[in-house]
């Protein structure tokens, strides 16, 4: 579609007219789906889902302290120079409704979800939710674009087999993922991770199963610029997934989560690393685990937020850039 045909995006309720402290709460106070035609460039959608917890439950309430946290974000990304929801149309899609009760079916649940968002062309914004929605989340992805390359963020490996007999938990969605063949093995890569593990064989199955290791001291020895050239190189422009785990952050960045884990990046080495992203095809992104009952001053919600802000604003450029046959 040419620039000349494409539809001006609603974006945001004007903060110089309502307060932002105004009305429910939408992320960013944009637009929903249906107050768009139910068609849009990017979906941020909720899934309000911690059955698949290990340690501290309550990330099912992640999204929404995410969508009131959001409030304060403003229409211009000076550090990417963009305006993303002018560049596309981004718009929340609400919550996917997953049982509670029954991980198996909350997967097929939240596949299926994804499936029906993605196939209207629309790229995803993910608000978690505990880190076992990335399995469905990723499945339904590389339905539509092969096996993706993954940028993990987290403290956390998430490559463990099962607990207590499970398959489909937070500490487990990148073992199945690789086991499905939906990741591409040539462009997987952790950041952030640090804490202890239950052996060393932990890190020689994740090595197996194709992952690279940017640890948070390695992040903070390094440099979010070095780190993120790095990335860059290993991703090229194969299509990019990135999971966004806030417990990636310290406890002092991100109290509110279900497993922290002390030594973590801060964040701003987690917004320089994305920004350092620009340019890369960025298909879909979740940010997860942000659990507001361990929260304090939405320390955790402000900075998913912004994490999100950053994934949407590296999307929207995406998209404008082949609207108008240029790279981004
Ligand atoms: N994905 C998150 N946040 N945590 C996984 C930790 C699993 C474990 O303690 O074994
Ligand atoms: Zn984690
Ligand atoms: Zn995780």
């Amino acid at each position: 579609m040419s620039s000349a045909e494409t539809p001006t995006p609603r974006g945001p309720v004007d903060s110089s007219r309502v307060p932002r402290y105004a009305g429910p709460a939408t992320y960013a106070r944009l637009p929903r789906l249906d107050e768009v035609g139910g068609k849009t460039d990017v979906a941020v959608v909720g899934v309000p889902f911690d059955t698949g917890v290990s340690y501290r439950p309550g990330a099912r309430f992640g999204g929404n302290a995410i969508r009131e946290a959001s409030r304060l974000l403003r229409p211009y990304n000076p550090a990417q120079d963009a305006s993303p929801f002018a560049l596309a149309q981004v718009a929340d899609a609400g919550d996917i409704a997953a049982n509670p009760f029954n991980i198996n079916e909350a997967v097929e649940t939240i596949e299926a979800a994804a499936d029906d968002l993605l196939g209207t062309g629309a790229r995803m914004m993910t608000l978690g939710g505990d880190h076992t929605i990335a399995l469905p989340l990723l499945r339904s992805v590389a339905k539509k674009h092969g096996p993706v390359a993954l940028l993990h963020f987290d403290a956390h490996l998430d490559t463990w087999d099962t607990y207590f007999g499970a398959e489909y938990t937070h500490g487990t969605p990148f073992r199945r993922a690789v086991e499905e063949g939906i990741l591409d093995t040539e462009a997987l890569s952790h950041v952030g991770t640090r804490g202890p593990l239950y052996g060393k064989q932990d890190l020689t199955d994740d090595e197996k199963m194709g992952f690279g290791i940017v640890t948070s001291a390695d992040v903070y020895r390094r440099g979010a610029d070095e780190v993120a050239d790095q990335l860059r190189q290993r991703i090229g422009d194969r299509p990019l997934y990135i999971s966004i785990d806030i417990d990636c952050l310290d406890p002092a960045h991100a109290p509110g989560t279900g497993t922290p884990e002390a030594g973590g990046m801060t964040s701003r080495e987690l917004l320089e690393i994305l920004r350092g992203l620009s340019s890369c095809n960025l298909v879909s992104a979740d940010v997860v685990e942000v659990a507001p009952a361990y929260d304090h001053a939405e320390i955790t919600a402000v900075a998913a937020s912004h994490t999100a802000y950053e994934l949407t604003t590296i999307m929207s450029r995406q998209i404008a850039a082949s609207r108008e046959g240029t790279t981004a």
